[in-house]
């Protein structure tokens, strides 16, 4: 295999030779390495320096004492790097002899040694076998048949990354069904509800352990979802991360929604404002999705980081951290097209809707989406009103 050395962060990795043909996807080369994920990688080490900087503080512990995984490493950039960036211990996992050969010669490379650890397992027999702090799953397309066995061995942190939108989605509905044990549905909120149909999944998989998590940052981004979880234990807090699944109802004739939690559910169909038929959607996650406090420690991390997409990163995390957060987000241009009115300007909208006693903010999900607690009716008047 032809190597050659880039450079993210503050970490020099060696990873695979790309072919010149760009038609050629990284999932073909003999080992993976994506350089369009240097925004997810970024943002992982930003991350788990905030999450780790608290843990140690609070639990007493030298950071070189904190365990993290990447169960499914490839060359093992994101591993490599959180290493080397956070000061943290790293296994980086992979069942490739090409993949765990090109791992060993990187550690070396950085001359880790003493807190870095090159496994080659099946990821699911290294994580039913070991506990650790923080355990990454960021696999080829969907995470799900590594969520039981990850769910069982994060202590503290799980995060995870799904490529395979078009299935949580439910853009491909019979392969999301099959692969979240939910129903999602495409339509103008898509990419929330991918993101809600993931950590759907991730709760019920936690609470066959008696564990709950705690979203303190996700996003839909391009091709894929991140989500960053706090894990607790206990069966009272798991009873109480399950009140906050549910489902969600949705007219397609008039677009609303309306969102059921809970686990005893009477749902009706028939849509409260247009008497049309709702479709449903879930079970999925209707708790919050981010923690704001942790989204401004990883702000300062990007801040007083060298990372080449800080500006991007920090543009993302500042939207998290300042979304309302309550399901589903709105498209303005959608609704204006139904309802036959041109857009607004999205901040002048914005405030027409607080200046009627609404909470409103953009979100990170799309440009021309918002999220407020004003239901379609009034959303509408208002969209009329700035004519
Ligand atoms: C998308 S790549 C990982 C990318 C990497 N995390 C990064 O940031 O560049 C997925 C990797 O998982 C490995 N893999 C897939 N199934 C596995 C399994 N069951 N156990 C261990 N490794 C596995 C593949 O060999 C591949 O290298």
């Amino acid at each position: 295999m032809n190597i050659r050395a880039v450079r993210e962060g503050e970490t020099e990795v060696l990873v695979p030779v790309h072919l010149e043909d760009v038609s050629f996807p990284p999932s073909q080369a003999p080992v993976f390495y994506n350089p369009a994920m240097e925004l997810n990688r970024d943002i992982s080490v930003a991350a788990t320096a905030a999450f780790v900087k608290e843990l140690s503080a609070r639990r007493n512990m030298a950071l070189s004492d904190i365990t993290y995984v990447d169960a499914l490493s490839a060359s093992g950039i994101r591993g490599l790097r959180i290493a080397n960036e956070t000061g943290i211990h790293a296994t980086l996992n992979d069942w490739s002899e090409d993949a765990y050969q090109l791992i060993r010669q990187n550690i070396g490379h950085l001359g880790l040694e003493d807190r870095v650890e090159a496994t080659r397992r099946n990821a699911n027999v290294l994580l039913h076998e070991n506990r650790y702090n923080i355990v990454d799953i960021d696999p080829f397309g969907t995470p799900a048949p590594f969520l039981a066995a990850a769910a069982r061995s994060a202590v503290h942190l799980l995060e995870v990354t799904a490529t395979d939108t078009a299935p949580l989605c439910g853009a491909h509905l019979h392969s999301g069904i099959r692969k979240y044990s939910a129903v999602p549905f495409n339509n103008e909120y898509h990419s929330e509800m991918g993101v809600r149909i993931l950590l759907g999944k991730i709760t019920r998989e936690l609470s066959v352990n008696d564990r709950a998590m705690s979203p303190l940052l996700s996003h839909a981004t391009r091709h894929y979802v991140r989500t960053y979880l706090k894990i607790d234990k206990g069966a009272k807090r798991t009873d109480s991360m399950l009140e906050q699944l549910g489902y969600i109802a949705h007219c397609p004739s008039c677009g609303s929604r309306q969102a059921f939690s809970g686990i005893a559910l009477f749902i009706p169909k028939e849509c409260t404002r247009c008497s049309s038929e709702r479709i449903l959607a879930g079970p999925l996650w209707l708790g919050s999705l981010h923690q704001p406090e942790f989204c401004n420690m990883v702000l300062n991390e990007i801040e007083n980081r060298n990372l080449g997409t800080k500006e991007q990163a920090r543009k993302l995390i500042e939207l998290c951290r300042d979304e309302l957060d309550v399901p589903m987000f709105y498209d303005q241009h959608i609704i204006c097209k139904r309802i036959g009115v041109s857009p607004s300007e999205i901040e002048g909208f914005l405030t027409a809707l607080r200046d009627r006693g609404f909470a409103a903010s953009r979100t990170h999900f799309s440009g021309t989406s918002f999220k407020t607690d004003a239901d379609i009716g009034k959303i509408e008047d208002i969209l009329f009103s700035l004519r």
